[in-house]
């Protein structure tokens, strides 16, 4: 089941996407679309190709077959500088962040706004104070290093330096992996509120199925190299496909569904 279809809305279309390293094919004949304004949660078993998705769509993973379309380009094909334009309009945060270790959390949120934008220094600070800010960190984070911080807090910076741009989309690669059940629901609370002020779209790589359910407009799940069921968690839940009924009805689907409904 997937609820796929032709939508001028869709801010990302993958389609008939194969992905491989050497003999080895993660994705064949993969269609995926996103919409504006969603928060799309991808899952799926260890290894289906969550991650190298996400690398496929913000180009750090060239497919050998399909077409990953961004606001309506086609990415692969587009030139250089019209790359150029697409990625400045979406953020990442990959897991552990990602940060420059040897660079302050200010830095680090105004590295982005210093390669891409040109602007004075403190404008670039200012810029930089108001994503930290944002992302839910005190102001005098913004002195420290990555290895100063929480997991928590550094995921928060990560998340900083992914909004440094303004972005419509932000890619998020299990963003609440490692963090405790608090700073996780946190995290959560965070992203939801960032869309619904910011408008944002959101793809977001999860194992954590409380995320999902806190957050998540419609949930792709991968299986079998493809996306096996995408749509509202309440109707993807219900496919019958074995990893899906484990996942989302195993016992700790089930705990996080009571705990939803609690
Ligand atoms: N650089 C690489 N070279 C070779 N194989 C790779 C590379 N990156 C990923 N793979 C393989 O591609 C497959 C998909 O990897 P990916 O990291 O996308 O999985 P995932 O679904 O994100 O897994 P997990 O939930 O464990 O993080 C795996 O079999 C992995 O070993």
């Amino acid at each position: 089941m997937t609820d796929e279809g032709q939508d001028s809305n869709h801010v990302i279309e993958v389609k008939g996407l194969k992905t491989q390293f050497d003999d080895f094919v993660v994705h064949e004949d993969l269609d995926l679309s996103v919409r504006a304004g969603e928060i799309l949660g991808v899952v799926g078993g260890s290894g289906t190709g969550k991650s190298v998705l996400m690398r496929a769509i913000i180009g750090l993973k060239r497919p050998s077959a399909g077409t990953v379309r961004i606001f309506g380009e086609d990415y692969y094909q587009a030139s250089d500088k019209e790359r150029e334009v697409i990625e400045q309009r979406w953020g990442v945060l990959f897991q552990g962040g990602a940060l420059f270790s040897s660079l302050t959390v200010a830095q680090n949120v105004m590295a982005p706004i210093k390669e891409h934008l040109n602007l004075p220094d403190e404008l670039a600070k200012d810029i930089a104070a108001l994503k930290i800010s944002m992302s839910g960190l005190p102001e005098e984070a913004g002195a420290r290093y990555p290895a100063e911080l929480s997991g928590g807090m550094r995921k928060r910076a990560g998340l900083a330096r992914a909004l440094a741009l303004d972005p419509e989309i932000v890619f998020l690669d299990e963003p609440t992996a490692g963090l405790d059940p608090i700073g996780a629901a946190k995290f959560d609370e965070l992203i939801v509120n960032l869309k619904e002020s910011l408008g944002l779209t959101v793809f977001m790589v999860t194992h954590d199925l409380d995320t999902l359910h806190a957050t998540c407009d419609r949930v792709a799940v991968l299986a079998e190299k493809r996306v096996l069921a995408c749509g509202p968690l309440e109707e993807v839940r219900k496919t019958d496909h074995p990893w899906i009924q484990e996942y989302f009805s195993g016992p700790r689907g089930r705990a996080a569904l009571a705990f939803k409904a609690s």
